[in-house]
């Protein structure tokens, strides 16, 4: 409430003084009601501007920096030329693309969906997560612009991703290769599940490469470890869907990201998918086939979850990781066996397998806290033994979860608690997705193709979820074998799944899908 205008013949201080108190108040009354900065430079954009384009700079503090006005606003995208297609995921296409201000080479993301305010475009995942990431392994989002309700992400440009890597070769990638992509990505991931994010759709596609160096990207599934569950929307690619995730747990945590590390780094040391499933009965069959069914002692948890969907795990021994990844060192056996852990209070965190034998030789030296001027912090290689000499220094500034230098991945602590919160499941009667994969149109017949039509975040009616669930049963079969398949394979069919298909396994050749150029 304003006070009233000072009656008869006030002086002009007085009436100054008057209107400098109003005008306060009207400040203190509409800042109220501003919830953030963000709405705030939307309030003022509104007022002087038609178009918005958001700066981000990345580092500790970020904030909008820029505005555009209208004497620029026309200038947004014309800023970039964009050059070639060169993936199509769910939600967006991505383009190479060159800045003509500075000849930069950037990455454009344009969305499929419209986005009609600001605020609908910064409260996005993908950019509340990605712009408060600040690692030499994570890829750099550098603007978020909004142009004709349509919403760009400007992003570091990579060259290919590990998919495309992986469907060209022939023979499976040197282990230390293996082991100095897998080192970065756990150093990014033990970044960002230290700073309360986990990623939830870790597969090879977005895992992007650029000579020696790997970072991690899509954050549009990432979610803080501090929000509140029940998490209920459709989480991940199938084959790197954590069993606790499949079993419909509502509660899941970073452990999720290390179930689909453990998945990755087999399939890089064989250069087939360890867990092909080609439904989420499928995927927990296939599972029960490498690792064996779980029982009381290895996943109390895990049977639980499954007695709440009325879901009978088969009983299955399991193969020996070693059969399966028969080339591969002990130390990698060992790992992908801990990152595979039914139960995910089992497998390591990523700061805990930074310390694994498996890494041993390679250093961990954390992030600065704030970007340097003029560059990006050089991704740390695997250096040999100087590394081992200078780790005990590393160690020095890290968080101190990283103990001991020689200790392998040690047991977690944090408890999964159950649910009977019934998490969505895609089912087969939906349209399926688009994959996630990039456009690769120099190559048509693609070996190692792959359809990811689950990383969709299909919502679907609870009542057809209990349907579907109380039909479904998983019935023992006699073990079908998890060599890998003649062909390559691709990730899913859409064709979901869970329930009562359980025992009906495709041959290889159904998993085959060829890929829209
Ligand atoms: N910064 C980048 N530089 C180069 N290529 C990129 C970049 N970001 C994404 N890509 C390519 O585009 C593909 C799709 O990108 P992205 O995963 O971000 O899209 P999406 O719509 O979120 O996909 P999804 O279906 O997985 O949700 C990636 O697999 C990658 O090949």
């Amino acid at each position: 409430m304003l006070c009233p205008r000072p009656q008869g013949k006030g002086s002009i201080l007085h009436l100054a003084i008057y209107y400098y108190g109003c005008i306060w108040l009207v400040l203190i009354e509409v800042e109220s009601n501003i919830q953030d900065y963000t709405l705030l430079v939307h309030w003022l954009n509104r007022l002087y501007c038609r178009q918005e384009i958001a700066q981000l700079e990345l580092g500790n503090h970020l904030r909008v920096e820029k505005l555009v006005e209208d004497s620029q606003d026309t200038r947004t995208m014309d800023r970039f030329k964009l050059i070639k297609e060169v993936g199509d995921g769910t939600f967006g296409s991505v383009w190479r693309a060159i800045n003509k201000q500075n000849s930069e080479v950037v990455a454009v993301k344009k969305m499929k969906k419209k986005y009609y305010s600001f605020e609908e475009c910064m409260s996005l995942r993908e950019v509340k997560s990605l712009r408060r990431m600040n690692h030499p392994n994570i890829v750099k989002l550098k603007e978020v612009v909004r142009e004709n309700d349509i919403l760009y992400f400007i992003m570091e440009y990579m060259e290919c991703n590990l998919y495309q890597l992986m469907k060209d070769r022939v023979k499976p990638f040197p282990e230390s290769e293996v082991r100095n992509w897998c080192f970065q990505i756990f150093q990014a991931l033990a970044y960002m599940h230290q700073r309360g994010y986990f990623h939830r759709d870790l597969k090879p596609e977005n895992l992007l490469v650029s000579k020696d160096v790997i970072k991690l990207a899509d954050f549009g599934l990432a979610r803080e470890v501090s929000s509140v569950p029940p998490y209920t929307e459709y989480v991940s690619t199938r084959w790197y869907r954590a069993p606790e995730v499949l079993l419909q747990s509502s509660v899941y945590d970073s452990a999720v990201d290390m179930w689909a590390m453990g998945a990755i780094m087999a399939e890089l040391l064989t250069l087939h998918p360890l867990f092909p499933g080609t439904s989420e009965a499928d995927e927990i069959l296939k599972i029960c086939n490498v690792i064996g069914s779980p029982d009381e002692q290895s996943w109390p948890e895990g049977l639980s979850l499954a007695a709440t969907m009325k879901y009978k795990f088969p009983q299955i021994k399991g193969n020996q990781l070693s059969e399966v990844m028969k080339s591969a060192s002990s130390e990698a056996i060992d790992l992908i066996s801990s990152l595979c852990s039914w139960d995910p209070c089992k497998r390591p965190k990523a700061a805990e397998v930074l310390q694994h034998a498996f890494f041993q030789g390679c250093t961990y030296v954390p992030p600065p806290v704030r970007p340097k001027a003029g560059g990006l912090p050089k991704t740390p290689p695997c250096v040999g033994a100087k590394g081992i000499s200078e780790n005990s220094v590393a160690r020095r500034f890290s968080t101190g979860t990283l103990s001991t230098m020689k200790s392998s991945a040690s047991v977690k602590s944090n408890a999964l608690s159950k649910t009977g919160v019934q998490r969505k499941l895609q089912m087969d009667r939906q349209a399926p997705l688009k994959s996630t994969r990039a456009t690769d149109s120099s190559n048509p017949v693609l070996r190692h193709s792959r359809s990811l039509p689950e990383t969709g975040r299909a919502m679907h009616k609870v009542s057809a979820i209990t349907e579907k669930l109380s039909n479904m049963s998983v019935t023992s079969r006699t073990r079908t074998t998890v060599k890998p398949p003649a062909v390559m394979m691709k990730a899913g069919h859409g064709k979901s799944d869970f329930l009562g298909k359980s025992d009906e396994i495709p041959p290889a050749k159904r998993l085959t899908r060829k890929l829209v150029s």
